[in-house]
């Protein structure tokens, strides 16, 4: 595979092995909500609080019993220096659960369930609480270099003297503050650019943009009108005083029409692009965990459970070419691991962070170039739209960072309990050019 690296778990297939098999549990996440709005009082450590003791208490496990707390945040405060722990900590979970805190751009939460699934099959763990986060409500805003030169010199100043000759060459402007931007560093690009140039490479329509959100919103919407989406959201009290009470997600629109949706104007190519604020994910606050065990564990307690973890595998892409492009890599290479075709696969869950870019990875699968020279294969071909996000996706639900991988596994495991399914696939983009993707197994 030209210019794609991978690194890939040790969660191989084994279902008719004896070989201990990874668990999920449950999962749990707060409402999904959009930013700077009614999560406003609530930080990183605060909805990750609620998911993780409700978790526990949910599925009835001895917290005694858990050995680790993973976690994952793409904008972490610098006020949590190791969230994970904190977790435990400020749960008031017994102390000896240790904890550790990663970024892994928008996969973080996949990757917390990886590292989560390898422990528990080394015989290290038996029972990991794997999450993650994003309240872009309360991010860091930090100041320019200038000021943070300048402000130390201050604060290293001998003399009043030399304190006033420093004030004298301070430029007001240093201080205007900066918020994070969600670019990506290596080319300076925003995610939005990068799926703008994705759409162009792959000839993606406005149209089918469009389109796309549309039925993400429809879904999302009928899955909650049926309850579908009741047994994995907790809610959550906020507000200064704790009386607003937020028990669904905000930002899905029943009544949104292709019309409307054709009336935006586009954000981040504002002349020639297509993509504008319906068919992309908007800013979103919120929190998820999924609870993993091993199976022995599991079978001992005589726990009810949701399905398994089979396998996940990482790729990574040049950033330069097409950031968001990862699932259109780990979805064949998932699923050649594990000797199944995508017929045998009974659900997608395909992250949406840009109606655009899931097109773009849908129609590189279904691309012969692109298989025989970047996957090295035959041709994969089409993923029925009656398989993938079935119950919408970020574009409707939204998509706090570091939390979107928590979301879809517990979505995926339960559309296949509910449906009758075996196999489904979550498969997520990131930043970095890099992408996951997940098998997972109904019990
Ligand atoms: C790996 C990854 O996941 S990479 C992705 C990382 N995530 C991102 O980069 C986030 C991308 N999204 C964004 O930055 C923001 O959501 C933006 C810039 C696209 C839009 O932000 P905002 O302008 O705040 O969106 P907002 O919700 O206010 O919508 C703008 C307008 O579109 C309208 N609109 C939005 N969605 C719809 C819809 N489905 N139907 C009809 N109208 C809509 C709104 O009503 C609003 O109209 P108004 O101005 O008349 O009130």
């Amino acid at each position: 595979m030209e210019n794609n690296e991978s690194t890939e778990s040790s969660t191989k297939k084994s279902s008719s092995s004896k070989k201990e098999r990874v668990v999920v549990v449950s999962t749990v996440r707060t409402p999904f909500v959009k930013s700077f709005g009614v999560f406003e009082q609530e930080t990183a450590l605060s909805l990750s609080l609620r998911v993780a003791s409700e978790v526990i208490s949910k599925t009835g496990v001895q917290a005694s019993d858990i050995d680790e707390c993973i976690w994952g945040v793409v904008i972490p405060q610098t006020k949590n220096a190791n969230l994970a722990r904190e977790i435990v900590l400020f749960s008031g979970l017994p102390t000896t659960i240790a904890g550790f805190t990663l970024n892994k751009a928008c996969n973080s939460s996949l990757q917390t369930a990886e590292i989560a699934a390898d422990r528990i099959l080394l015989g290290k763990n038996k029972l990991v609480l794997a999450g993650g986060v994003e309240v872009l409500s309360d991010v860091p805003i930090p100041f320019s270099d200038e000021a943070r030169r300048f402000l130390t010199k201050m604060s290293r100043a001998r003399s009043f003297k030399e304190r006033l000759s420093l004030i004298g060459s301070v430029n007001p402007k240093w201080f205007l503050p900066k918020p994070p931007a969600l670019a990506e560093p290596f080319t300076g690009l925003t995610m939005g650019e990068h799926a703008e140039i994705m759409t162009v490479k792959n000839n993606v329509s406005r149209a089918r943009q469009d389109e796309l959100a549309y039925k993400s919103h429809i879904n999302a919407a009928s899955a909650i009108e049926a309850g579908y989406l009741k047994d994995e959201i907790v809610p959550v009290w906020t507000g200064k005083d704790k009386n607003i009470f937020v028990d669904k997600d905000n930002m899905v629109r029943a009544d949104t029409s292709i019309e409307s949706m054709a009336k935006l104007k586009p954000v981040f190519d504002k002349r020639n692009g297509t993509i504008t604020a319906a068919n992309s994910s908007p800013l979103t606050d919120g929190a998820a965990v999924a609870l993993l065990a091993s199976e022995s564990y599991v079978k001992e307690k005589k726990l009810p459970y949701l399905g398994y973890i089979v396998d996940t595998v990482t790729v990574a892409v040049d950033p330069n070419d097409q950031l968001l492009i990862g699932p259109a890599y780990a979805i064949p290479k998932i699923l050649k691991r594990n000797n199944l075709t995508k017929d045998d696969i009974d659900i997608f869950e395909i992250h949406e962070a840009f109606a655009g870019q899931v097109l773009s990875c849908l129609d590189s699968m279904n691309n012969e170039t692109f298989c025989r020279e970047k996957l090295d294969s035959s041709l994969f071909g089409t993923i029925p739209p009656s398989k993938i996000n079935i119950q919408g996706g970020a574009i409707a639900i939204g998509h706090p960072f570091g939390a979107t991988g928590a979301r879809l596994i517990g979505n995926a495991l339960r559309i296949l309990k509910r449906k009758g399914g075996k196999y489904a696939v979550v498969a997520v983009c990131a930043a970095g050019g890099m992408g996951m993707a997940m098998l997972l197994e109904s019990k």
